[in-house]
């Protein structure tokens, strides 16, 4: 389903740090089924401050962490068991591994189905340090709303941002944690209503506990 083609014809950015952009990483036909048969189910609202950032979103789990399983697997579409299957495989984690250059073996997978409605963001961080590699995919339709942009900050400081990428379904970003690794999602401001929509896909260093559930 997620077209590797598109990890062999992309690459991985250097500076600031390991990031990489990712577009039309599924067909037109799986981006169509996948944007509009979003999970519905199972959110909780996860707000806060951590120390390091702010954050207001609805978060569902797909795969608990280190688990072989997908959470709620019967309110899933097609489409979507097809994803978390492919997520779950030894091929997308060596994939992932080669791209990034890390070692992904003894790495804990952890995704989680994220919604930020109005008003929603994440303020600038590194990520926390358990979380080796993060991807993440995106599966808005359209995006026309004001913010709601991952941002590559170079600093700590909003205003040093490199690349901003849109939640548009078939776009991924690739962020690989480190002492530089700043990067904030601006604050969804209504213009449709529709909220951000996108799946966090975290590889953890051996041992860690799930932050979120
Ligand atoms: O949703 C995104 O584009 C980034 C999310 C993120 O940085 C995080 O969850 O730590
Ligand atoms: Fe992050």
């Amino acid at each position: 389903m997620i077209n590797i083609e598109t990890f062999i014809n992309s690459k991985l950015n250097e500076y600031p740090y390991k990031w990489a952009f990712l577009e039309n990483i599924f067909t037109q036909e799986d981006a169509k089924n996948l944007a509009d048969q979003f999970p519905k189910d199972n959110y909780k609202e996860v707000s806060g401050y951590d120390g390091e950032k702010g954050y207001l979103y609805n978060a569902r789990s797909l795969i608990h962490m280190g688990s072989k399983n997908i959470s709620n697997e019967n309110n899933l579409s097609f489409a979507w068991k097809h994803l978390a299957n492919e997520l779950l495989s030894d091929n997308f984690r060596e994939l992932l591994g080669s791209f990034t250059e890390i070692d992904t073996k003894d790495l804990l997978l952890e995704v989680n189905v994220i919604e930020y409605g109005n008003g929603a963001y994440l303020g600038p961080h590194l990520d926390l340090k358990e979380k080796v590699l993060t991807m993440i995919l995106y599966f808005n339709a359209h995006w026309d709303e004001e913010g709601g942009c991952l941002s590559i900050l170079s600093t700590k400081n909003p205003e040093d941002s490199i690349k901003k990428i849109s939640p548009k379904v078939g776009n991924a970003s690739i962020l690989v944690r480190s002492n530089n690794s700043w990067h904030e999602v601006t604050k969804v401001t209504k213009v449709t209503g529709n909220p951000r929509r996108s799946l966090n896909v975290i590889f953890h260093a051996p041992g860690s506990k799930s932050t979120m559930w």
